[in-house]
């Protein structure tokens, strides 16, 4: 779950693996008859290179480090593939192969990583073709080898054109999965993902990281009396009212129903307890239009801090939630949050600070 929303580097692990397969048995079988050939030092390296895919084979499907590994192994695969261009030995039709270079590059490096790698390697290969025949220049030997660079360039630019395209999609799936589809917030699972980095974050720099969970109070009135349709524009506008007043490094979220939450980080305790009262005022103060009655929503909230209360998000998540609880029973609209417990603006309290 809490990988959920990274990138999906599976297909590339799939598309290394029958790479790798095909470098195991092509590379024995080839080694085999370069062996009969007399054309020993290809053969060796077909057969070290085929060693090489084998013992990659055991942890292509797990490594951590899988761009570093696909590096490895596909500079020395293109470098060997360009090697037996070069030699003499070698058939005219071996050229072909150029073709796949694009194809193997942007499928497993992606469209940065892949689009330089074809661009290096199709361009040696032409070379390697201009290196062979430049003795026997002919407008034949030209044709072919305006034919490979050219019809490899262009497969190159049909892999950046669907690398591209597989990308945004990809992008774009990744957005939709961390989004709540009501109020466009971040949902509970981007939560996830941002909580991780926030508490890197606010471990490397030893700053505060604080959470707060609200409710909205007696929204079911709001569903029974004016309907679902209204209950959903108040929803919007409660999340339309914390994104406005947060900052670009807060994440106001919706993690279900008419709960929300605001992670803060730099925000200590009693920091996330000041601005999570002063949404609360400013909620207060602009209340929601349904024909010609004004509806005033308020929320009940608890808010929990990094350290103090826990130091995973469904520690803090608790928390914070007994004290949005606690600010319900003790008359909802005002903001609880603990050591002790203190309300803010609690109708029934005489003092900032109520006992526990
Ligand atoms: N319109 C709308 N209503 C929702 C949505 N999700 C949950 N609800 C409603 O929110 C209401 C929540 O009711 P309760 O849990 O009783 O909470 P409450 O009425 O706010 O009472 P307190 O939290 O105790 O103040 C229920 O009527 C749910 O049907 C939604 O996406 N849209």
């Amino acid at each position: 779950m809490t990988d959920s929303l990274e990138r999906n580097l599976q297909h590339r692990r799939r598309v290394l693996r029958a790479l790798l397969w095909m470098t195991l048995i092509a590379g024995a079988s080839f080694a085999l008859i370069n062996i009969k050939r007399e054309l020993y030092l290809l053969a060796s390296l077909e057969l070290i290179y085929a060693a090489f895919a084998a013992f990659m084979l055991r942890f292509v499907d797990t490594t951590p480090h899988l761009k570093a590994w696909t590096l490895a192994f596909l500079v020395p695969f293109f470098c060997i593939m360009v090697t037996a261009l070069l030699l003499p030995q070698s058939s005219y039709t071996i050229f072909a192969w150029i073709q796949s270079i694009p194809i193997i590059s942007y499928l497993l490096l992606g469209k940065r990583g892949g689009f330089w790698m074809a661009l290096i390697f199709i361009s040696l290969g032409v070379l390697a073709f201009n290196v062979r025949y430049v003795t026997e220049l002919s407008l034949v030997n030209l044709a072919v080898m305006a034919n490979v660079g050219f019809s490899a360039l262009a497969v190159m630019l049909f892999s950046h054109i669907y690398e591209r395209s597989r990308d945004d999609n990809e992008q774009r799936l990744i957005e939709l999965a961390g989004t709540d589809s009501l109020t466009g917030l971040a949902n509970r699972m981007r939560l996830s993902e941002a909580f991780r980095a926030m508490r890197s974050q606010a471990d490397r720099s030893n700053t505060p990281l604080s959470l707060v969970v609200l409710d909205l109070d007696h929204f079911k009135q709001v569903n029974d009396r004016y309907g679902h349709e209204v209950g959903d524009s108040v929803l919007l506008h409660t999340a339309q009212l914390l994104k406005r007043r947060l900052r670009d490094s807060d994440l106001p979220c919706r993690l279900g129903g008419e709960e929300f939450a605001m992670l803060l980080p730099g925000a200590t305790l009693e920091q996330a307890a000041d601005l999570a009262d002063a949404v609360r005022v400013l909620l207060a103060q602009s209340p929601v239009t349904v024909g010609r009655e004004r509806l005033n929503v308020t929320f009940s909230a608890g808010v929990a801090t990094l350290g103090e209360d826990g130091d995973s998000l469904s520690e803090l998540l608790r928390i914070a939630d007994r004290r949005m609880y606690e600010a319900k029973g003790g008359g909802r609209n005002q903001v609880v949050a603990a050591g002790q417990r203190y309300a803010l603006a609690k109708p029934d309290c005489t003092s900032d600070t109520c006992s526990e």
